[in-house]
Formats: C-alpha cells, structure tokens, sequence
C-alpha cells in the first residue's frame, strides 16, 4: 500500500502534511478529510438520482456527532438521524434544519421527546408502545401532528460482530413482526389524531459486506405493508454498509448497496402497483468512517522475545474502544516515513491501565523512535463518538482538512474540564 506523501516524504492529508497538524494541535488527534466526507455524501446522492427515485439520505449522527459535521452534512443537502437529546442539541446548535432530522432510539425519554417535538424535527421512527403513547400525548399538547415511522425488527440476521447485529428477533430495538407487534403499532399509529404514520424502518446491524441482507429488509418492509393493506410513503433500510478497515475487509462501493435496495423497492412497486415509496438510508460509518484518522506519539516499548513486540502510544482505549469491545482490527503508519520498508511486527497499544487496551493487535512497521507521529486509520466512525475520560485522560481535539488547509473543530480537553462538573464533598468528615 502506498501513502500519499509530500517532499520531506511525511504523510499528508488532504494536501496537509499529519506530521505539522500532529506538531499543531498535539496528539491523541481525530484529523478527517472532509474533501472525502463530501466524496461520499455525494456518491450516495448520485446513485439515487440517476435511478430517478425519490429519496432522503440521512447520515447516522452517532458515528461522528460534533457541530461541525451536522454543518457539512446540510451543505451537501444531506439530513440526519440522531438518536439522543444531546445530539438533538448539537444539531440545533449547527443551525442544523429540524426538519431534516430523523430521530431514532430503544428508549427516548418524555422531556427528548418533547424537546423534538417542540424543535420541530421533521420525523420520529417510533421504536415502541410507550413511545407511541408519548408522543401522541406531547403532539396533543402542542396541537399538531407527528410525521412518524414505525421502526421494527425485522427477523434478519447480518453476517457481522453480534454487538453490532441489530435485525435478529432477538434484539432490543423495534416491534417485533414475528408475533404481531408490528400490526399492532401500525393500527394504533394509523388511527391517531396527532400521529402522521409514513413508513416503516428497519435496520439490520453495521459493517455489512453483501447486498443481500438490504434487499431482504427492503422486501420485507414492502410485503409487510401490503400485508396491512397499507401503501407506505417512506421506506427506511437504515444504514450499515460496511467499510474496510484492514485488508481483510471487502466493502462494496456504496452504488451496488443502493443499487439493490433500489432495483428492489422498483420490483415491489409495480408488484403491488404503488406510487414509488421515499427511499431513505441512514449510513454513519461508511460516511466517516475511512475519511478520519488518529494521530499518536509513539511512546515506550516492551519486547518479549519470540513472543510479542508491544509499541505504546499516547492514546488508546479512551479515544478507540473499537478493538476493545469488538475485537475490530485497524492499520496503521508510520506518518512521518509512511512508505519506509517495514521492519517488525508490533502490537499497538494505548496507555490506559487496561490489558485489553490495544490500538492494532498486529501492524507491521518500520523501526519507530519515541516521538514518531503513528497515524492509526479509518477511524472516523465510532471513535470520537465513543470516547471516554477512563483513567481521567482528557478527550483528544478534532480537526478538520479541505484541501490543503485545516482547523480546529473540537477542542482538546484540558485538566480542567474533567474537573469542571465535581463539586467537592462536605458532608461527614470530608473536609480535606
Ligand atoms: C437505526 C440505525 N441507523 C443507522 C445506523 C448506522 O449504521 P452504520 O454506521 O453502520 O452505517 C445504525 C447503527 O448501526 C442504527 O442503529
Ligand atoms: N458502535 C458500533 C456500531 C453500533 C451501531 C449502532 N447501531 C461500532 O463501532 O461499530
């Protein structure tokens, strides 16, 4: 694999050299490319408009959810789902257009609810009875009518990581099908003075390599419907396209997943003779995922002979829980010689009190010093989104890159911060 470069040979980003942006802003740092971002927002628009078919691609807030990429999202015409008050918020605060928000979620609270409604966000994907009850209420209340669609789980099993499987009956998410739940929620949705019912959702897991689990739901959603005797406005595949992280993975481009979804929702249509459904998607990873990156200073060393080679670095499970919950694999360079001959096989890992806290389990590399810049890649999706302050390490900066320039997007945390919401203890002897 050969790494973009510039003349004093260390990698770039967008045009801008890692080795500068890590020496800028100081490390653990999330650089993403926004040149790529864009990239795709607009391959998953593309295909949707050349098959001349209505459509709402929703980018799936959680992978990646800071003011600054709700921005670019609206730029490119794009909506997005969210899936808690505090995304709502930073929406909102992004000058994010309510109405092109979706808002998904197992559990929404009464005063989330509430809080969209009264933003005025465009659809809730109602997931369960009490939410249904809920809704309806704080839609009464101010004297409107919801747009919803029903969320349920459709049965369908995706070939990925069992956390990230999400279809299955055996899931927490949606009405389940199999038992009539499904029928039920639609017929009180249908019925309801405050609740505009527009579709159905179902979402099937993440980090999905083939077409055929999306084409599966996309049939599912339709036949369900005309089993109700309903022609639905909206069908929602929810996201899940998978990314390569390492070579081990094998994505397909994003126009063979919506190709398949399209050509499916065509065939149902005109088999139940029906006015084209909206088809709506909502990527996360595929949309942020390869275009972010984490830049490390490589730190100590263990080696056991004829055992392993540990390559610490000053990040690591706060700032990347992926490999640790999931056991996800990642490459990584050496960004200040990325296309030197590799030496030696190490595991990558982080610096967290925590035997599990591993970065890459196996990368080759060449012969690194302390200070070395270590640029660990695709880690767009999921890893600022995770982050945590264990161990009380404050949360690394975000900065973004567009042709040949960047900046700060989210700040570093300071010392400061993770002590700002403690307030000292006074009762009992606590007085230190
Ligand atoms: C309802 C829903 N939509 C969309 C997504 C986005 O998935 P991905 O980031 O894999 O595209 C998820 C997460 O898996 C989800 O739960
Ligand atoms: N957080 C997961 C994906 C979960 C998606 C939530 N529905 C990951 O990093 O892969």
């Amino acid at each position: 694999m050969s790494y973009p470069t510039n003349e004093v040979q260390h990698l770039t980003i967008d045009g801008v050299d890692a080795v500068t942006l890590a020496k800028t802003y100081g490390t653990p740092l999330y650089v993403y490319d926004v040149t790529k971002i864009r990239q795709t927002m607009r391959a998953f628009k593309a295909i949707f408009e050349k098959e001349s078919v209505p459509y709402v691609v929703s980018y799936a807030s959680k992978a990646f959810a800071t003011q600054a990429i709700y921005q670019v999202a609206q730029q490119e015409g794009i909506h997005a789902d969210i899936v808690s008050g505090g995304e709502l918020y930073t929406a909102l605060k992004a000058g994010f257009d309510p109405k092109h928000l979706s808002f998904n979620g197992n559990n929404k609270s009464f005063d989330e609810l509430s809080m969209a409604i009264e933003a005025g966000v465009g659809t809730i994907i109602v997931d369960n009875f009490l939410e249904l009850q809920l809704l309806s209420e704080i839609a009464a209340k101010n004297n409107m009518k919801q747009d919803i669609l029903l969320r349920i789980s459709p049965g369908i099993s995706a070939h990925t990581h069992e956390f990230i499987s999400t279809g299955q009956q055996d899931s927490k998410f949606g009405f389940d099908l199999l038992t009539g739940q499904g029928k039920k929620a639609y017929d009180i949705a249908k019925d309801d003075q405050n609740l505009n019912l527009l579709g159905l959702h179902a979402h099937i897991g993440s980090q999905i390599f083939d077409v055929t689990g999306f084409e599966k739901n996309a049939a599912l959603l339709a036949d369900t419907a005309q089993s109700w005797g309903w022609q639905p406005a909206i069908i929602n595949v929810g996201g899940g396209f998978g990314i390569r992280y390492t070579d081990e993975d094998t994505p397909l481009p994003e126009s063979d997943y919506a190709d398949a979804i399209i050509r499916t929702l065509k065939g149902k249509a005109a088999q139940y003779d029906w006015k084209m459904p909206e088809i709506w998607i909502e990527p996360g990873r595929s949309i942020v995922g390869p275009a972010g990156q984490t830049l490390y200073t490589v730190g100590s060393r263990k080696d056991i002979p004829d055992l392993r080679k540990y390559l610490a670095v000053d990040g690591g499970m706060g700032d990347n829980i992926r490999p640790a919950l999931y056991q996800a694999n990642y490459d990584a360079v050496l960004a200040n010689q990325p296309n030197a001959p590799t030496e030696e096989v190490v595991r990558v890992a982080g610096k967290y009190c925590e035997s599990g806290d591993v970065l890459v389990w196996q990368q080759a590399l060449p012969r690194t010093q302390p200070g070395d810049i270590l640029s660990v890649l695709a880690t767009g999706a999921y890893g600022y989104a995770m982050a945590s302050n264990y161990n009380r390490n404050p949360r690394p900066g975000v900065v973004f890159v567009e042709n040949g320039e960047h900046q700060l997007v989210v700040a570093r945390e300071t010392y400061a911060n993770l002590t700002a919401l403690d307030k000292k203890y006074t009762l009992g002897e606590a007085d230190v």
